[in-house]
C-alpha cells in the first residue's frame, strides 16, 4: 500500500524536526560484573515530517531508545542530533506520549493542556488549548475532569497535552495499547490525521506488526538493541517484517 505525503492543511503549520542519531549506544548498567543490556549501536535519520514505525520483540531496545530521543537517557557513545543541534537531555521540540496517560487527576482537561505551556502569553495559550482540543475531537470537554473520562479520551487529552506544545517531533510509546479494539482503530486514523495536518515528525514504537505498517511510511525493526530492518513500508509485507524479527 502506498499512501501519499502529507497534504498540509490550509492554515497549518510545518512543524516536523530531523532527528539524526549516530553510533549511539546505551548499557544498562545492572550492578553485577558482567553489565548490560540496552540499545545500539544505532545509525539513522528521521527526516522532518516523517512518520516512523519502531517495533520489535519484548526487551528488544524500544524504550530505551525513546528515552533515549526524549532525552531522558544519555547516550554513553554517540550523538543525536536534532535539527543539526547536539540533544543534551530533554528538550520542548521532542514531546513523549506515554502507553498509561499521565494526567494530572486534580487538574480538568483544559488545565492539563495547559500545564505545559506555562510562561505564554494566557490569550496563547488559551487558543493553543481550545485548538489542541479540537484537533483530537474533544472541544467540548475542557472543563471535566479526568476521572470523568474513557480510556479512550485520557489518551486524547495525553495527545492534545503534547500537541499544544508545537513538538518537532512527537515521540509515541505504545500510546494506544492499552485501549479496545475499536477506539484503537478510531485513534490511530486519527493520529494519521493529525500528522497530515501539523506535518510533526513521529516516532512510533508499537508491538504490532500491522499497526506498524499501516501507520508508518517507514518501519525500523530492532532485535537484541540492534536495527535488523529499516525500510518503508510502501511495499513491504507482513511475512517480510515478521522474518526479520525471527
Ligand atoms: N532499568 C533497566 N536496568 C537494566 N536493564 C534494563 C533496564 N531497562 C531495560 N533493560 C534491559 O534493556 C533491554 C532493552 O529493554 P527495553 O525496555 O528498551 O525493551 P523494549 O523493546 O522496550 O521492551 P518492551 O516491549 O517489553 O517494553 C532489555 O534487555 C531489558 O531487560
Amino acid at each position: 500500500m502506498t499512501r501519499p505525503k502529507p497534504v498540509l492543511f490550509p492554515g497549518s503549520t510545518q512543524d516536523g524536526a530531523e532527528l539524526s542519531l549516530q553510533e549511539v549506544a546505551y548499557r544498562y548498567r545492572t550492578g553485577q560484573a558482567t553489565a548490560s543490556s540496552g540499545a545500539g549501536p544505532l545509525n539513522f535519520r528521521v527526516v522532518p515530517g516523517e512518520f516512523l514505525s519502531v517495533v520489535g520483540p519484548s526487551g528488544s531496545g524500544k524504550s530505551t531508545l525513546l528515552g533515549l530521543l526524549a532525552g531522558f537517557l544519555s547516550p554513553q557513545q554517540g550523538e543525536i542530533r536534532l535539527d543539526g543541534t547536539l540533544l543534551r537531555g530533554p528538550h520542548p521540540r521532542l514531546t513523549l506520549v506515554q502507553q498509561e496517560a499521565a494526567l494530572f487527576p486534580w487538574l480538568t482537561v483544559g488545565g492539563n493542556v495547559r500545564f505545559g505551556l506555562r510562561g505564554l502569553p494566557r490569550a496563547e495559550q488559551d487558543r493553543r488549548v481550545q485548538d489542541s482540543l479540537a484537533l483530537v475531537g474533544l472541544p467540548d470537554l475542557g472543563g471535566r475532569r479526568i476521572h470523568e473520562l474513557s480510556g479512550g479520551q485520557r489518551q486524547r487529552v495525553s495527545l492534545a497535552r503534547a500537541l499544544a506544545t508545537r513538538p518537532g517531533v512527537l515521540l509515541l510509546d505504545e500510546p494506544f495499547s492499552a485501549l479496545d479494539v475499536a477506539t484503537r482503530e478510531r485513534l490511530s486514523a486519527e493520529l494519521l490525521d493529525i500528522w497530515r495536518q501539523r506535518g510533526v515528525t513521529v516516532v512510533f514504537v508499537t508491538h504490532h506488526l500491522e499497526e506498524a505498517l499501516a501507520l508508518g511510511e517507514r518501519v525500523m525493526a530492532l532485535r537484541g538493541g540492534e536495527t535488523v530492518l529499516d525500510a518503508p513500508t510502501a511495499g513491504l509485507s507482513l511475512p517480510e517484517l515478521e522474518a526479520a524479527l525471527r
